[in-house]
């Protein structure tokens, strides 16, 4: 427990209002009135479903010392301070309070509708086979070294986030990769975080129930690029590394001071990848870097992964890592759980369990495994519910187009009627062939028994995931687990 007086954390922030002058000694920063122990600052967010607001004096009455507000509160027996924007605030003070850990390793930041979690893997693993100790934080889980530590969010809230963050410098962690989400960004969860490198994956619809429109999405992911700073230091060059083949990436370069390191297929880039060779035991391509260039070979399938290894052989040499190095790890490197990941069976289906949650992904997915395919493509595919209801057509519509079979059910529905969800999808393929099955499981046996030696399966959406949530409940359920019963059932009625 790290004690501080209020009034040296306050001198971390630039401006704020103090309601009386008194300064307790402060054990420890809480958001979560439920976790306030003698001696806390309670800091009150104002979030979707609960406002901290209201819970300041029963924060003070369970020992909190000072609170924290961006609204008027009544409040005795505690010093109020008043700032602008809580959320914002409380990543100035978690960074602080845990001593700034992330200006003592090397920090990653990856930005982008998808790819980050692949791209973090993949640089963790790179990181690991130059001798670092790593850190991970992203959508599967946190991880400090080999301890996985279990998340709710891609990017968690700033508190979380900096705890980590000592917890990871503590262990001797010398390199940390992160996921940074759009809505992370909007929040300033990462506020505080001294990043070395941030990349850029690829910016295509997703999340428009948050953030309305594309350019407003596409201004959240520049926000990573800004925050490496307006200014060009001597001492610590940060860098971009931005992907040459999307638009998006000209408007970072602008608004960045960093180092410009670029990688791309199609567009020329300082890391660019020609003769792209995709086959189902992986794909090979020729990698030109600035002093040569060089074959690579991953076990990762489809040309949007190519982008992947190439961000991620980018940012790798842009920390120093020598590219041999580099390349041993790609090359080695299995996959990530969840994406892409193959169910095995003896029955000649290929049943691809992907995590493609949004349009893009699913086009990508299902285009890298139609030239693979002898037979037909079946697609077992469903859509969010509390999320970007605009995807839902779009989703439905790329099933259609790009598989021989599409079979739409549900994937998280959250707090919407799943029939809702469906009649979203339904929407995007009037006049096209498919079938509704709204159970998942019920889907996914369908899609496994109506399969011929010589076709694949794709299930899509849910990918790492064990659960699925249906209204509050959350229910066990694995998408690979489920395909296996799927497998061995079909067995079973062929004998
Ligand atoms: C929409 C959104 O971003 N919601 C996030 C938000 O939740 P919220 O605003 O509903 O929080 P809340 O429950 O209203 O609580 C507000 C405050 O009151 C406090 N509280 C609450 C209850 C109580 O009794 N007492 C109390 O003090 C809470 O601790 C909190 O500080 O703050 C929570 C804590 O940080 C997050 O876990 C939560 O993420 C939810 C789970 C979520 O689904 N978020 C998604 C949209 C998200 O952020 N996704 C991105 C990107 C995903 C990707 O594409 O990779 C991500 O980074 O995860
Ligand atoms: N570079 C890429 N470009 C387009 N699609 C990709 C790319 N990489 C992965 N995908 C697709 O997106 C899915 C999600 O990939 P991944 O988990 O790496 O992305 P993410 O950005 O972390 O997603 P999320 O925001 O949901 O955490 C994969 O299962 C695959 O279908
Ligand atoms: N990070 C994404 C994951 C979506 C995964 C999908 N299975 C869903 O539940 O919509 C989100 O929260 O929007
Ligand atoms: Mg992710």
């Amino acid at each position: 427990m790290k004690k501080v007086n209020l009034s040296d954390l306050l001198k971390s922030l630039p401006f704020y209002t103090l309601s009386y002058s008194s300064d307790p000694e402060i054990l420890s920063l809480e958001n979560d009135h439920r976790q306030v122990r003698e001696g806390a600052l309670f800091i009150c967010i104002k979030g979707y479903t609960f406002d901290g607001h209201t819970v300041a004096q029963e924060a003070v009455n369970k020992g909190a010392r000072a609170i924290l507000a961006e609204q008027a509160v009544e409040v005795e027996g505690a010093p109020v301070i008043m700032v602008a924007d809580t959320k914002k605030a409380m990543a100035i003070l978690a960074d602080f309070y845990y001593g700034s850990p992330t200006t003592g390793m090397q920090l990653v930041g990856i930005t982008g509708t998808n790819g980050k979690t692949t791209t973090s893997h993949l640089l963790t693993e790179i990181y690991k086979e130059a001798g670092e100790k790593t850190g991970l934080i992203g959508t599967m889980y946190m991880k400090i070294g080999e301890e996985v530590i279990d998340t709710k969010n891609t990017t968690p809230e700033s508190l979380t986030l900096q705890k980590t963050f000592k917890k990871m410098r503590d262990k001797g962690v010398s390199a940390a990769v992160m996921e940074v989400s759009s809505h992370s960004l909007v929040e300033g969860r990462v506020w505080g975080c001294d990043y070395d490198i941030a990349v850029f994956t690829n910016l295509t619809q997703d999340h428009l129930d948050y953030h309305h429109t594309m350019e407003e999405y596409r201004r959240a992911k520049g926000l990573l690029f800004a925050q490496l700073g307006n200014t060009y230091s001597a001492d610590k060059p940060k860098f971009a590394v931005l992907n040459e083949d999307e638009e998006a990436s000209a408007i970072y370069k602008r608004e960045t001071a960093a180092h410009i390191v670029t990688y791309g297929i199609d567009n020329r880039a300082m890391f660019q990848a020609t003769d792209i060779v995709l086959t189902s035991a992986g794909t090979e391509f020729l990698l030109h870097y600035p002093d040569g260039h060089r074959k690579v070979k991953t076990k990762l399938a489809g040309k949007f992964n190519v982008y992947n290894v190439l961000a991620a052989l980018a940012a790798a040499c842009t920390a120093g890592i020598d590219l041999n190095t580099a390349i041993r790890a790609i090359e080695r490197m299995e996959g990530v759980a969840g994406r892409f990941e193959l169910v095995s069976n003896d029955e000649g289906i290929a049943v691809i369990v992907d995590y493609a949650h949004t349009p893009d992904s699913l086009v990508n997915v299902l285009k890298t495994v139609q030239p693979l395919t002898a037979g037909r493509v079946l697609t077992v595919v469903g859509c969010g519910g509390d999320r970007d209801r605009t995807k839902r057509p779009l989703m439905a519509k790329a099933a259609c187009e790009y598989a021989t079979d599409a079979i739409f059910t549900s994937d998280n529905p959250r707090s919407e009627d799943p029939a809702a969800i469906l009649k979203d999808m339904e929407a995007g393929v009037v006049g096209e062939e498919y079938k509704v099955i709204p159970d998942r499981r019920e889907a996914i046996f369908y899609a496994i028994e109506q399969a011929q030696s010589g076709d694949a399966v794709v299930i899509a959406g849910k990918g790492h995931e064990t659960y699925q949530v249906i209204g509050k409940q959350v229910l066990d359920f694995d998408d690979r687990a489920v395909a296996k019963e799927a497998l061995s059932s079909r067995k079973k009625e062929a004998n």
